[in-house]
């Protein structure tokens, strides 16, 4: 009876609240319809000003009526983006108490919260973007400008003047739902004498909650205070943001993108660079910014995507990876880039003039080079003009070796003009021509690279940069290159490519006059031949360098040396937002990664920040992953996951060896897992089991991938399976912080699948695991 009493009691307060959550949604559908009416009003003045000025063509500047079409332009996209990406354009409202409201005076009745309530200074709608009302009055409030931040920052411990903030989610035109945090719950709302519940749950758990798919969504309607505090940090100096698995940081870094080119657009515009490690997490992330409505102006680009032209496609073993990473490739390269130009190299150049045959045998060959290279530091391809006048002086020598010196001022004169004829004519003699081609050719960083990939050239031109047995392994890693250095390569060895342009330098454009690159200094320069100049267009490659303004570095824990010089060669003149966690770090050497990374930033002020929540996993699931932080990098804090699922991590041995072991097992889970989770599933084996993984995934469908350690990087799934945790572990020496990255991608079920090399007990596991 009592609990029938009770049940009965509850009704009204029920229905009550079910009545104000119409009311509610009403007042915000209203709302929204204000917005879009403002927004085809707004596209109908566009239209007719465009119309207006079709037909009045002599009217105004033609300046002004580009203007004119671009603002129409500007409104129909405006409009079309609207209604078909923006699910819910409109997401969130604030109301804010009068700013000099007394503390103790608290509001009498603020029900429902109302902009006409005394107590409510304002009312404010957060959106995608910023619409105006005719009066020039906020209707929407782009999410990125100042007065849309305590929407973000508030909290019940400080909430500013925020009274309410309202998450509205909507579907096109309709608005669906409002979820209220109150902040201020001294100030107890009442209806009719009752209390008021939250409305809703919250729309970060419910946004948290929802089945994933292979894009990333933005965060824009739920961004928690420590991830706005890293959004809108001053954009000078370095931005450097760690946190742990799932913290945000990915999300975080796009949302600063956005933000960034809102607050100066006209410095961001087309100057915003993303690196991402891999191209799976470029394409899990790129539709974050067009739902940001910020699309063209930031370029996301893989770490082996960096060079124009050059696409990595294959991957390094870990023993390789870590000596192409590592700064002492700067010394090889320098090497091989000097020994490249000598290569096939003639050793005797003989021509003919003033009667007579000049030769310059190989000793003294030797010894112009030298002379050409000088003290270093200048690009290669940038002295073959101060390669010909070296090689023009030796042959004068030459040339007058038995004439006495001149006496006076004018059989120097003389002598000078002589010298001018000879070298006119020598530089344009076929021999001459075809020997400096040779002798000094225009080198490409492809065919430098090529030529490493003899070993006994590559141990001969190593010393001490590398011990024989690593010049052994890059050559071995090369092996499949053409003789120009053509064929597949690595995300490391698009790094390589990158150091070897700078060394190389860009074949100067042809000009009619071209300057020696060391002449410059001095103040001299000299004068080129026509066949140089258009040797010169036929040896110039497509080639980018562009300076960003902005870097933002995903991942940041990951690059080598090697890629943050690459990096540095963007951004010279860049602010920086580096994002990263060096519990998930691959690279073995954090030190030395460190080492280049604060070269590259050189004495930019850096302000720090730690994200602390981890919104993927469930605390089921980040408290298997705890075991391996605490061996992969004890004393690093787990992040705190922000919700569980009652669901525990599944465990499950395979006891049979050979190979196809694995096959029923993880097919079978992989069919499970689908039927438990609307979204996607994937399953992590070690890198060298990627083939072997894809054929358990065949035929599944598009919701299920397979995927080797390193590609799962900076990914989530709705299920994983991690495979063969132990091989995880032991391929490489940062084996452990990558089996952290493996078991850390799942929003709802995790299975870990043992095989005897893990040591799985009687439950199933794995010797890591327990
Ligand atoms: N404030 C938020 N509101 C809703 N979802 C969030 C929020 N913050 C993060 N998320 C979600 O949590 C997940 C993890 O975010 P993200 O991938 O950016 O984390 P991460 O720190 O980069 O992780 P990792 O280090 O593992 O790559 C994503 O699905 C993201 O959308």
């Amino acid at each position: 009876m009592a609990a029938q009493g009770s049940q009965h009691a509850a009704a009204p307060a029920t229905a009550a609240r079910e009545g104000l959550r119409e009311r509610e949604i009403a007042g915000e559908q209203r709302h929204l319809d204000t917005v879009y009416r403002r927004l085809e009003e707004k596209l109908a003045e566009a239209e007719y000003v465009l119309e207006d000025a079709a037909k009045r063509v002599q009217v105004g500047t033609p300046g002004a009526l580009a203007e004119r079409d671009a603002q129409v332009f500007r409104a129909g996209a405006h409009l079309h983006r609207l209604n078909n990406e923006f699910e819910d354009f409109l997401f969130g409202r604030i109301d804010l108490q009068q700013a000099d409201a007394p503390e103790e005076h608290g509001i009498p009745s603020f029900t429902p919260l109302d902009a006409a309530d005394p107590n409510v200074a304002q009312s404010l709608h957060i959106g995608r973007l910023g619409v105006l009302d005719a009066e020039f009055g906020p209707l929407v409030i782009d999410w990125r400008a100042p007065a849309a931040a305590p929407f973000y920052r508030a909290t019940p411990l400080e909430p500013g003047r925020v009274l309410r903030r309202r998450v509205i989610r909507s579907k096109g035109r309709k608005v669906i739902g409002v979820e209220d945090d109150l902040l201020r719950p001294d100030l107890a709302p009442v209806l009719d004498g009752e209390e008021l519940a939250v409305i809703g749950d919250g729309a970060l758990m419910a946004s948290l909650g929802r089945a994933r798919s292979h894009t990333m969504r933005d965060i824009v309607s739920s961004i928690q205070k420590e991830q706005d505090e890293v959004i809108r940090a001053p954009a000078a100096g370095a931005t450097l943001v760690t946190g742990g698995p799932g913290t945000g940081k990915t999300a975080v870094a796009l949302h600063r993108a956005a933000f960034l080119l809102y607050q100066d657009r006209r410095r961001y515009a087309g100057g915003i660079l993303v690196v991402s490690p891999t191209p799976l997490l470029v394409s899990y992330t790129e539709g974050v910014l067009p739902s940001l409505g910020e699309e063209g102006q930031v370029a996301i680009r893989a770490i082996g995507s960096l060079v124009d032209g050059v696409e990595a496609g294959r991957y390094d073993t870990p023993e390789t990876a870590r000596i192409k990473g590592s700064a002492r490739m700067v010394q090889l390269l320098r090497r091989a880039a000097r020994a490249a130009l000598e290569l096939h190299a003639p050793t005797e150049l003989k021509v003919v003039a003033r009667g007579e045959v000049l030769r310059l045998d190989a000793a003294r060959l030797h010894a112009v080079r030298g002379q050409v290279v000088g003290g270093g530091g200048t690009p290669l391809n940038l002295l073959r003009p101060r390669a010909r006048r070296l090689l023009l002086d030796a042959l004068w020598a030459e040339a007058v070796r038995d004439l006495p010196r001149p006496g006076d001022h004018y059989a120097r004169e003389q002598r000078q003009e002589e010298k001018e004829a000879f070298d006119e004519y020598v530089s344009d003699e076929a021999p001459f021509l075809d020997f400096l081609q040779a002798w000094w050719p225009a080198l490409t960083p492809r065919q430098v690279l090529g030529t490493l990939k003899s070993s006994r050239h590559t141990n001969r031109i190593a010393r001490r940069a590398v011990t024989g047995e690593e010049a052994r392994l890059l050559a071995a890693s090369w092996r499949h290159l053409g003789e120009r250095g053509e064929g597949a390569v690595s995300a490391h060895d698009v790094a390589l490519l990158d150091e070897l342009q700078q060394l190389l330098g860009e074949p100067a454009r042809p000009r009619t006059r071209e300057v020696d690159a060391v002449d410059l200094l001095t103040g001299l320069d000299e004068v080129t031949t026509f066949a140089d100049r258009t040797a010169r267009v036929r040896e110039r490659g497509p080639v980018e360098r562009t300076e960003y303004a902005h870097v933002i570095v995903d991942e940041a824990q990951d690059l080598t040396p090697m890629q943050w010089r690459m990096i540095g060669r963007r951004s010279r003149t860049a602010t920086w937002t580096i994002v990263g966690d060096p519990a998930q770090s691959s690279w073995p050497f954090p030190q030395e990664a460190q080492a280049a990374m604060d070269e590259v930033l050189g004495g930019k002020p850096r302000r720090r920040h730690t994200l602390t929540v981890n919104y993927r996993n469930p605390a089921e699931i980040a408290e298997v992953a705890a075991k391996v932080l605490a061996l992969a990098a004890p004393g690093t804090p787990s992040p705190t996951a922000v919700r569980s699922t009652g669901t525990l991590p599944r465990f499950a041995a395979v006891t049979a060896t050979g190979p196809g072991a694995f096959a029923a097992a993880a097919r079978a889970e992989l069919v499970r897992l689908l039927g438990e989770v609307e979204g996607t599933v994937a399953v992590v084996v070690p890198m060298d089991r990627r083939a072997e993984a894809a054929g358990w995934a065949e035929g599944l469908g598009e919701r299920v991938v397979a995927l080797g350690s390193l590609e799962a990087k900076g990914l989530e799934y709705d299920a994983t399976v991690v495979a063969d945790p132990t091989g995880i572990a032991g391929e490489s020496e940062g084996g452990l912080r990558v089996l952290y990255v493996a078991l850390t991608r799942a929003t709802q079920r995790l299975t870990v699948l043992s095989g005897p090399d893990d040591l799985p007990d009687s439950r199933g596991v794995p010797a890591l695991l327990r």
